[in-house]
């Protein structure tokens, strides 16, 4: 089946002048021109306004034009809705992913566009209006429409359709992406009810009075809807198609002095940017060609975690960039409208979400399930515990007072809370580990054919160099410089892979210091178990993943040769080392060099703080220096598989006495020994590890050995090895 692509379609809305505003005299500054947004320059409209004449020019002109794929200014919520939203209905309902997400600064209309108020409705609810007009009229199908809606505030998530919500954790799920766990969910059975519910949950949003809006959102809202489609007349159940809608009303994206807010809001403004800020990043290295093949930090935020498919994945994607036609909001509209400039280039590629299982996923699928349940089974053990020590704790715990003249109780939550972040992060972590050479491994695929396309050239005798080569020069170019970029970000996630587990062992290790009870003590052992256990998931979860894909990328290789033979039968296709060398001088010309931008510069500037880091901890255990003035032509320093693996969780766990149970235990011995490399080098000298840090021992809860080193350093190996193959094969 093959994916569509196609680009984020980009929209922007100009609401009217609002009171405040006018009232200050703020002039108009927007002009639209169908496609066409004109921004005029406020400080010369002021001079012309007051000289009705205007004599003289004095200064340079600011004004600004854009072109986008819709402008709107005077449209209804209607118009808005058939002209970006509605488009994407017949997908969603056919099982394809799409997005349609609301930016712009504080008071510019991004919840009156989604949400709408009670005179008038949003696209949110329009939406639903359109769907279940869709269903009504689909007689072959049945559909299931479910709901929720939750808000990101202070990079928490919180549940919106219920009153008091705990704090939401998102999941990657290896066949729905990246799902909320816990989430509520509502079936939608009318449009009033869902108008309900989306009012309802507005209000538990977090809002602030600030200086540019008196209820300005605080937060993210992300409205989901799931649609399941399943055919009447087959009895299929493997096929049936699950859709996911998400509505996104981003908190405003102005920077904290035009707000003049202080305090409070600014740090929050900080917080809430950090979100946008990933977004920001996320956005450049996907919407920016210079940045081809560079790896998008969509980990570095809960928001952009949740927008990762919306950006550059399987997913329809609508941009509405709102913004204020006032003179004196001139800076923030022009932010606007450069962002929104840059999400035109982001493509994405689009298959249904077909619930189809083969049967190798199915077996991991079955471990997963497993460990699964474990760790349900000891959610409850834990919750079982709790309840035993509240109903103790008049007597004996909660009198516990620790050293530090704190109650035991408190002592034990902030434990918990430093173990819960600890891993968190170190899941976080892990994936982005693996995407990152996921990303590498695509750069190196795209250069190989690339290269196979110049050398064509090069062997058809033609003189002139085609448009076609210089940008494939160029793109390996950009390619290669990239993947050197990633090596760096990679290098700095080994690092702080390492950081995180040497913070998991002396939080562990404070454990007896800080609670006596030994009831206590043993309970954040289970605790520490169940988090394990949850990395193990993780991690073969990130198995299944590779393997899916390290199928898909052979399949492609396989094509690409089979393409290579059957277009010409000429065996002299396969390139080698002379012909490489033509292409490093091809790319020797100063046409192709890549000019040094300002991210590139911060990269070598974190890189220069990271070898500062890794001197330090040197330094500390008094270890040789490995990490000399960076040496172009010496081979990167990498953190291989073995020492990101997760032998200390694996370690860890293997203290404790119950095992998970699995499927198939044969297929599931590690091969044991080794230890992890990581504690020859940044960890403490062994005779200081602690307790948690004994050999380890085997466990039995390993994928099978042949998945697990399927790692994709390894799949790049094995790519490099076949295509070597290829070419002493031609040459015989
Ligand atoms: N196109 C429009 N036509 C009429 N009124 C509008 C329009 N857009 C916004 N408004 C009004 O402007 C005010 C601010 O809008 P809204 O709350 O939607 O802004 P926002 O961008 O979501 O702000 P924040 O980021 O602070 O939450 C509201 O009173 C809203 O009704």
């Amino acid at each position: 089946m093959n994916a569509e692509e196609s680009n984020i379609l980009v929209a922007i809305r100009c609401r009217p002048l609002n009171q405040k505003e006018i009232a200050n005299d703020d002039l108009d500054i927007v002009r639209v021109e169908d496609n066409l947004i004109i921004i005029l320059d406020p400080i010369q409209m002021e001079y012309e306004a007051e000289n009705k004449k205007m004599l003289e020019v004095y200064h340079r002109s600011k004004e600004q034009r854009y072109a986008f794929d819709k402008v709107f200014r005077e449209e209804s919520q209607d118009d808005i809705f058939e002209q970006t939203c509605k488009q994407l209905i017949k997908p969603v309902m056919n099982g394809y992913n799409a997005t349609v997400f609301a930016y712009g600064p504080t008071g510019t209309g991004k919840t009156y566009t989604m949400l709408g108020n009670q005179e008038t409705m949003g696209i949110s609810v329009l939406t639903i209006r359109d769907m279940f007009e869709f269903i009504k009229k689909d007689l072959d199908n049945e559909y299931i429409v479910m709901i929720s809606y939750v808000e990101i505030y202070n990079e928490a998530i919180r549940d919106l359709l219920i009153q008091q919500s705990q704090y939401l954790e998102l999941r990657d799920d290896p066949i729905k992406g990246v799902t909320i766990a816990g989430v509520t969910e509502y079936k939608a059975i009318s449009v009033q009810q869902v108008m309900n519910l989306l009012l309802q949950g507005n209000r538990r949003r977090t809002t602030e009075a600030t200086n540019a809006n008196l209820t300005s959102s605080r937060s993210h809202a992300v409205f989901q809807i799931n649609v399941t489609q399943r055919s009447k007349v087959k009895n299929t159940e493997m096929e049936s198609m699950n859709g996911k809608l998400s509505l996104i009303d981003l908190a405003g994206s102005e920077r904290g002095t035009v707000t003049e807010n202080r305090g409070l809001r600014l740090r929050e403004g900080a917080k809430i940017n950090r979100s946008l800020l990933a977004l920001a990043n996320c956005i450049n290295a996907l919407g920016d060609k210079s940045k081809k093949g560079f790896f998008v930090p969509y980990r570095d935020s809960k928001l952009t975690r949740l927008l990762k498919d919306s950006l550059g994945g399987n997913c329809r994607t609508v941009m509405i960039a709102n913004i204020s036609p006032a003179s004196s909001q001139f800076e923030e509209t022009i932010n606007t409208l450069k962002y929104a400039n840059r999400a035109k280039n982001i493509k994405t590629k689009q298959l249904p979400n077909k619930k189809l299982v083969a049967m190798h996923i199915a077996e991991y699928k079955n471990i997963i399930s497993d460990l699964r349940s474990e760790i349900e089974s000891l959610k409850s053990r834990l919750n079982e515990k709790q309840i035993d020590d509240n109903e103790d704790e008049s007597i004996t715990i909660n009198n516990y007072i620790n050293k530090n003249g704190k109650p035991e109780i408190e002592e034990l939550k902030s434990i918990q809370e430093e173990i819960f972040e600890n891993f968190q992060e170190r899941i976080q972590l892990r994936r982005a580990l693996m995407e990152i050479e996921e990303q590498n491994a695509m750069n190196f695929l795209e250069i190989k054919k690339r290269q196979s396309e110049i050398l064509q050239w090069k062997k058809s005798g033609e003189k002139a160099m085609p448009e076609d080569i210089r940008q494939g020069l160029k793109s390996i170019q950009t390619l290669k410089t990239s993947t050197e970029k990633n090596m760096i970000k990679k290098e700095l996630m080994g690092l702080q892979l390492v950081e995180n587990i040497n913070n998991a062992k002396k939080i562990r290790e404070s454990i007896p210091k800080r609670i006596q009870s030994k009831e206590k003590r043993d309970y954040l052992e289970l605790e520490i178990k169940n988090h394990v256990l949850e990395l193990q998931n993780v991690e073969l979860e990130i198995n299944l993943q590779i393997q899916e894909k390290t199928i898909n990328d052979l399949k492609m290789i396989v094509e690409n040769q089979k393409k290579l033979i059957n277009d010409t039968q000429d065996d002299e296709k396969y390139f080698e080392e002379t012909d490489i060398e033509y292409i490093d001088d091809l790319l020797e010309d100063p046409e192709f060099q890549q000019e040094q931008e300002d991210d590139d510069l911060e990269d070598l500037a974190e890189l220069d703080q990271f070898k500062e880091f890794i001197k330090k901890e040197e330094l500390k255990q008094n270890s040789p220096n490995q990490f000399k003035q960076r040496d172009k032509s010496a081979p990167r320093k990498q953190f291989n598989k073995q020492e990101l693996s997760i032998q200390e969780d694996y370690d860890e766990i293997s203290q404790s006495q119950s095992k998970p149970k699995v499927r198939d235990q044969s297929r599931n011995k590690r091969d044991g020994g080794g230890g992890s490399a990581i504690q020859n080098k940044v960890l403490p000298p062994k005779d200081k590890q602690l307790q948690f840090q004994q050999p380890m021992k085997p466990t039995n809860t390993k994928p099978p050995k042949d998945i697990s080193v399927l790692n994709l350093q390894g799949r790049n190996l094995s790519i490099a090895n076949q295509q070597q193959r290829g070419n002493s094969k031609a040459k015989k």
